[in-house]
C-alpha cells in the first residue's frame, strides 16, 4: 500500500487524520500562503490546498499527500489568522451575533503517478452575541492566535457556537467525510 503523507503543520488536522486509524506520516512544507484575491474563496481555498499538497509530493517518490487549506469568510470576505490581539478582537466582534461561512479546501495528490483529486467543503457557523468583555477574555486565552477567523471551534469558542449547518469538521481544518471519499478514489478504504 503507498504510504499517506499529510502535508500540514496542523496538529488539528493530524488529531482527525489520526482519528480514522489509517497508518501516516507528517511532512511539512513552506509554501506561499499568500492567495489571489480577486478569485472566489472556494477557489483559493483549493489553489492553497494543492500548492500545499504538490510541494510536498515533490519531494517524494511514491504516497498519497493530503494537502487542505481553512478559510473563514464573513460577506465574502476572507478572514486570515489575526497578526496581533487587536486584529483578533475585531474579528471575533465582526463575527459574534450572526453567521459565516468556514471553507477547507482539500487536495490529495498521489506522488507516484500524479492523479489528483481537489475539492473543497463548506459549512456555515452562526456565533451568540457576544460582549467585548467575553471577547477579550476569549482573546487572552492565546487560543486565537493561530486560527483562522481567531477562533477554535473545537476549543473554547465551542461555547460561542449557536449553531452549525454542514460538516463541523471541515471548521476544525479537515472535511474527513470529504476526504474519504477521495481516499476512495486512490483505492483507499476507511471503512
Ligand atoms: C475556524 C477554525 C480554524 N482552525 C484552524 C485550522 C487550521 O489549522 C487553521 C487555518 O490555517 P491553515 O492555513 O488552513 O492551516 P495551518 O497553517 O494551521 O496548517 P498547514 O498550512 O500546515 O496545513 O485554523 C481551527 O483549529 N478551528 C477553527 O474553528
Amino acid at each position: 500500500m503507498r504510504p499517506i503523507i499529510l502535508a500540514s503543520a496542523s496538529p488539528r488536522r493530524r488529531e482527525l487524520l489520526a482519528n480514522l486509524g489509517l497508518p501516516f506520516e507528517v511532512r511539512v512544507s513552506d509554501v506561499d500562503e499568500t492567495f489571489d484575491e480577486t478569485l472566489p474563496v472556494a477557489q483559493q481555498a483549493e489553489q492553497l490546498a494543492l500548492r500545499k499538497a504538490t510541494a510536498v509530493a515533490a519531494q517524494c517518490g511514491e504516497g498519497l499527500v493530503i494537502g487542505a487549506d481553512t478559510i473563514v469568510v464573513l460577506d465574502n470576505k476572507p478572514l486570515g489568522k489575526p497578526t496581533h490581539r487587536q486584529e483578533a478582537v475585531q474579528m471575533l466582534q465582526s463575527l459574534q451575533g450572526r453567521s459565516h461561512e468556514v471553507y477547507t479546501g482539500l487536495a490529495v495528490i498521489d506522488a507516484g503517478t500524479g492523479q489528483r483529486v481537489v475539492t473543497h467543503q463548506v459549512t456555515t457557523v452562526r456565533f451568540k452575541p457576544l460582549t467585548i468583555k467575553q471577547i477579550e477574555r476569549y482573546v487572552n486565552t492565546g487560543e486565537p492566535m493561530d486560527k483562522a477567523g481567531a477562533y477554535a471551534v473545537q476549543g473554547k469558542a465551542a461555547v460561542f457556537v449557536e449553531g452549525i449547518a454542514g460538516c463541523y469538521f471541515n471548521v476544525v481544518g479537515l472535511p474527513v467525510a470529504k476526504l474519504a471519499d477521495s481516499l476512495k478514489l486512490f483505492g483507499v478504504e476507511i471503512i
